[in-house]
């Protein structure tokens, strides 16, 4: 297996129920709900996406021909002390990531998790999962650690989601021109739907990636 990496930087979670702590980033290339190029957003099932993931060019991107090679890379990020942990993100990580890859970064001590969309599996063996669902697209990986829903999204009501098998139930205000009224939406409903807590984009705040 060969994995396309965008960019790899060591930062602060910013987002759900482990935010500020300390982590790898590996971006991969590549979603499944979007192509990542701007003339085929309007198009697209997924339409509000904050990121670029195409190509492997990004800081510390590139091609690893083996789990052992990216692992390893990936490893040299750790400043060392503490826990190290692993956030795999993208594009859509769940189109890449498999158990070997899994297994050769917990060798190297990391605690792996996962930022996904919910279209598509999860292999075994992930520490923490971190579901994202998408308006318009089928959500099959029903449980996990935390459900993140960006909102508000016409067609991804909390509603749908409330009874999965999650241990937390996060909304985040999407990043768009009208992100007050957004964030004020999910202020609103996490206070009348207790069950649910606001998750915040803090590395936006701080300005850091
Ligand atoms: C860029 S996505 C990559 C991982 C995966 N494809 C997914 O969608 O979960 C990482 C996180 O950013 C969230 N996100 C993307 N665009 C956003 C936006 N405009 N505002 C708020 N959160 C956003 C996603 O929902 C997801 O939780
Ligand atoms: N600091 C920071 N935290 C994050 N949590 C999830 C992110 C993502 O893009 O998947 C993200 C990100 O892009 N930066
Ligand atoms: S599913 Fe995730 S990576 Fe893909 S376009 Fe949507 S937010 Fe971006
Ligand atoms: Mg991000």
């Amino acid at each position: 297996m060969t994995y396309s990496v965008h960019e790899i930087h060591y930062t602060l979670q910013g987002e759900g129920a482990q935010a500020g702590r300390p982590a790898v980033f590996c971006r991969f290339t590549g979603c499944n709900l979007w192509s990542g190029r701007e003339a085929h957003r309007a198009s697209a099932i997924c339409r509000f996406c904050d990121t670029e993931f195409v190509g492997t060019d990004g800081p510390g991107g590139g091609r690893f021909r083996s789990p052992e090679a990216l692992a390893e890379t990936i490893a040299g990020y750790w400043p060392g002390g503490g826990r190290p942990l692993v956030v795999c993100t993208g594009g859509e990580p769940l189109l890449q990531l498999d158990e070997p890859l899994i297994k050769a970064l917990q060798a190297r001590g990391f605690e792996v998790a996962v930022e996904t969309n919910g279209t598509r599996p999860a292999p075994q063996g992930l520490d923490w999962i971190c579901v994202s669902p998408k308006a318009g697209a089928p959500l099959v990986l029903i449980c996990g650690d935390e459900l993140k829903l960006v909102h508000p999204q016409p067609g991804a009501e909390p509603e749908r989601f409330q009874h999965l098998a999650f241990r937390h139930f996060y909304l985040q205000p999407m990043d768009s021109p009208e992100q007050e009224a957004n964030t004020q939406a999910c202020v609103s409903y996490c206070l009348a739907h207790p069950q649910w807590r606001l998750s915040l984009q803090t590395h936006k705040l701080l300005g850091i990636p």
